[in-house]
C-alpha cells in the first residue's frame, strides 16, 4: 500500500449556510489530508458539520472557500471516482428494483461491455456475501443485508474513493461488528481509500488507521490520532488490547473536550 501519496486533501476549507445576518459558518478553515488505500474515521460532537464536510468531499456541496482536491484536482462536483455510502439504506435503494438491479444502477452511466457489467455485480454480490439473493428484492432482507447491497453497489462501481456516513448507525450491536469487519476485508481486498463519519467511538479506532478529530461547530481538525494497532483485526482481540483502550480515552476525552 502507498501510504504517503496524497489521494485526497482538504485545504483550509470553509462552509457556511445561509447569507447575511442568517448566515451560519458550519466548518472554518479545516485541512487535512488522506492517502491512498487508507482507512480515515472522522469523528466530532454532534452537529459539528460531519455530515458537511462529506457533502463537500464529495462534491454535492460548493466549498465557500479554500478546496477539496481528488489526485490534485479540484472537487467541483461528484467526482466519477468517489463512491458514497449512506446510513439509511431504505431510502438509497429502491424497493421495486431485485438486488442484482439495485446493483447495477450506477453502472448504467459507465461505457462497459453487458460481460464487464455483469462480472462487477457477480463480484461485488460476492464480495460482501450476497450472491445467493440477487433476485431478492431489498424489502425482503434484513437491514444488515440491505446495507451490503449499498456497500455492493459502491464497490460495482469500482471507486478510487468510498465516503460513509454513519452507514452502520441502523442495525444491531452483532450486525454493525460484522459490517466493521466486511469493511475492513474490503479495504484489503479493493486497496480504496475509505473515509468514514461515525459517532461510535470504538468503531472509529477499531476501523481507522488514523482518526480524525473535529471540533465542534464551525468546525476544524482539533487532532489527528494514528491508530498504530496491527491488522487483520479482531472484535474480540483488537478491543481488549490495552492500545486500544488508550486509544479511544484519548479520543473520548479529545470530544468531551470540544463539546
Ligand atoms: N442544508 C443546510 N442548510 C442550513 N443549515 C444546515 C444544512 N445542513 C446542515 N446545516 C446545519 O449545519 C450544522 C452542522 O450539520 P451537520 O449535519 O453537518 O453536522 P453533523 O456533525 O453531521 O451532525 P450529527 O452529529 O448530528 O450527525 C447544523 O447546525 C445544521 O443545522
Amino acid at each position: 500500500m502507498s501510504e504517503r501519496q496524497v489521494r485526497l486533501s482538504i485545504d483550509g476549507l470553509h462552509k457556511g449556510y445561509g447569507v447575511g445576518a442568517a448566515r451560519k459558518e458550519v466548518i472554518s478553515d479545516l485541512t487535512f489530508d488522506v492517502h491512498a488505500g487508507e482507512f480515515v474515521c472522522i469523528v466530532g460532537p454532534s452537529g459539528a458539520g460531519k455530515t458537511t464536510l462529506l457533502k463537500c468531499l464529495t462534491g454535492l456541496h460548493p466549498a465557500s472557500a479554500g478546496a477539496v482536491r481528488l489526485d490534485s484536482k479540484v472537487v467541483d462536483g461528484p467526482p466519477r471516482q468517489m463512491a458514497l455510502v449512506l446510513q439509511e439504506y431504505t431510502r438509497s435503494l429502491m424497493p421495486w428494483l431485485t438486488v442484482e438491479k439495485n446493483v447495477r444502477l450506477p453502472l448504467a452511466n459507465l461505457k462497459l461491455s453487458k460481460a464487464e457489467r455483469e462480472q462487477r455485480i457477480t463480484d461485488a454480490l460476492r464480495e460482501v456475501g450476497l450472491s445467493d439473493v440477487r433476485t431478492s428484492y431489498p424489502w425482503q432482507l434484513s437491514g444488515g443485508m440491505q446495507q451490503r447491497v449499498a456497500i455492493a453497489r459502491a464497490l460495482a462501481y469500482r471507486p478510487e474513493v468510498l465516503v460513509m456516513d454513519e452507514p452502520f448507525a441502523s442495525v444491531d450491536a452483532q450486525t454493525r461488528a460484522d459490517l466493521e469487519d466486511l469493511m475492513l476485508k474490503v479495504r484489503q481486498d479493493f486497496g480504496i481509500t475509505i473515509v468514514l463519519v461515525t459517532h461510535d467511538i470504538d468503531e472509529a479506532v477499531y476501523l481507522s488507521d488514523r482518526v480524525v478529530v473535529l471540533t465542534k461547530g464551525p468546525c476544524t481538525v482539533d487532532e489527528i490520532i494514528p491508530v498504530e494497532l496491527p491488522f487483520p483485526r479482531d472484535q474480540i482481540e483488537t478491543k481488549s488490547d490495552p492500545r486500544f483502550v488508550d486509544l479511544r480515552a484519548r479520543v473520548f476525552s479529545r470530544i468531551k473536550a470540544s463539546a
